[in-house]
């Protein structure tokens, strides 16, 4: 390898093995040819045990068929139509007017937090027909969302260690492990909540779809941070929308301009957009995968049963071989043909941020649409402004969030 891979070991007496690549070659490798021979492992399954069998946590044979099948639903056209319908709703009768809200108290707030609360809206009221209202005005407490987080913070405590030492924690109940256990409680009495509330059957449930919020949120909070920096791409994605708002009903003082996710599939400036900021701020930026049995990968390194093997996708995104000299501008343009008409083909095992191969996300259409939805509509009726001398940093978790949040303040645009 030319300085993507690494070989690490755990601390000594552990016995653990690492090997950490960011080398495309090899990730055709991991995530495609020979797939079988790199499950997520037991390991894995461990750290993120409060999810337990569910899909996320399953690999090899055994989740062929629910994978199968979770990739076919997902795409059926009309799942993927009443995904987008729930979102514009959510965006028009909740977000817009909290946005109004803000924008006439001239309050300064965090985004981050704002899109958790309209994720977690979107998510409960598209999982068990309950709106959680945590978009009102009043900002009601989000204890949910917040034990989501604290999942994510603490199973990246534990990718980083040996598995006795956590699980002796968790069995003390100590440190981050009391933490995640008083996080676990909150969550499943919220899941046997809505059970009992909707009397659904419990099978049909996991948290898996509460947990794609996650990676949407933390992208809307990256894109706005990226688009506040650079307001002639800005200029562009308004200006891409403008035939579409010049067709829609004058609308009087204060009024706002609504898209439909029909109207704007086919913007490829805006999703161009999306992809920049999904390369450089993967929500999901570190993959962690064992090795079945001895295997070289094509680097010429070699791999041995048991191993571990950690795929940064955070890394991936800013490496010179794949994305050129400019790797680190943010600029959408090196999305788009010459004629910045069409969208540039760009293989999986480069742009990982959606995983690769047979675990490739399912949801990758409806996450791009939501997203598309929520931004032309905010960007196109308000100026978002991010409050200067921040400290914006991610935050050591499994999610890509931003440590600190993001304050911002709006004010409505005079289109
Ligand atoms: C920006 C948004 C999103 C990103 C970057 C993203 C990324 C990913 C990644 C990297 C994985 C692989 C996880 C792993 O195996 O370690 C994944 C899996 C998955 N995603 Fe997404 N995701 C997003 C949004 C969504 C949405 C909105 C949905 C549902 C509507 C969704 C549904 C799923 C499901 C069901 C899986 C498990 C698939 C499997 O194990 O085969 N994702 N996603």
């Amino acid at each position: 390898g030319n300085g993507h891979n690494f070989r690490a070991h755990g601390p000594p007496g552990t016995g653990m093995r690492f090997f950490v690549t960011c080398d495309p070659a090899n990730i055709r490798h991991i995530f495609t040819t020979n797939y079988t021979n790199f499950p997520k492992g037991a390991e894995f399954a461990a750290i993120f045990d409060i999810m337990g069998d569910n899909l996320f946590n399953v690999d090899g044979a055994r989740a062929l068929r629910p994978r199968v099948k979770i990739h076919t639903v997902l795409s059926s056209p009309r799942l993927v139509a009443s995904m987008e319908a729930c979102c514009r709703d959510k965006v028009v009768n909740n977000l817009l007017p909290l946005f109004c809200h803000m924008t006439s108290t001239n309050a300064l707030f965090d985004m981050q937090e704002l899109m958790s609360r309209f994720m977690f809206d979107l998510a409960t009221t598209a999982l068990f027909s309950v709106d959680p209202g945590l978009l009102s005005t009043d900002m009601p407490p989000m204890d949910i969302p917040v034990a989501m987080d604290t999942v994510m913070e603490v199973g990246f405590f534990r990718h980083m260690m040996p598995a006795s030492c956590w699980k002796v924690m968790r069995w003390l109940n100590i440190g981050p492990e009391r933490k995640l256990g008083a996080a676990h409680t909150v969550l499943r009495v919220f899941i046997a909540k809505m059970i009992e509330r909707r009397n659904i059957d419990k099978v049909h449930v996991s948290n898996d779809e509460e947990q794609e919020g996650d990676t949407v949120r933390t992208t809307l909070t990256w894109i706005f941070y990226n688009l506040a920096q650079n307001p002639d791409i800005v200029a562009t994605i308004r200006n891409e929308l403008l035939p579409i708002a010049l067709q829609k009903a004058p609308t009087g003082a204060g009024a706002m301009v609504i898209f439909e996710p029909e109207e704007i599939k086919s913007l490829v400036y805006l999703r161009a957009t999306l992809y920049e900021t999904l390369r450089l701020y993967p929500p999901a930026p570190l993959e962690r995968k064992t090795v079945a049995t001895k295997d070289i990968m094509p680097s010429g390194h070699k791999v041995h049963a048991g191993d571990t093997v950690f795929v940064s996708i955070y890394s991936m995104g800013r490496m010179r071989d794949v994305w050129g000299e400019n790797c680190l501008d943010y600029n959408p343009h090196r999305w788009l043909s010459k004629d910045g008409n069409t969208l540039r083909y760009v293989p999986s095992h480069k742009f990982l941020s959606f995983n690769s191969g047979p675990r490739i996300c399912p949801g990758k259409d409806i996450a791009v649409m939501q997203m598309k939805i929520i931004i032309a509509t905010v960007l196109w009726n308000f100026d978002v402004e991010v409050l200067e001398g921040q400290s914006i940093r991610p935050k050591s978790s499994c999610i890509l969030q931003m440590e600190n949040g993001l304050i911002v303040k709006l004010k409505k645009r005079q289109a």
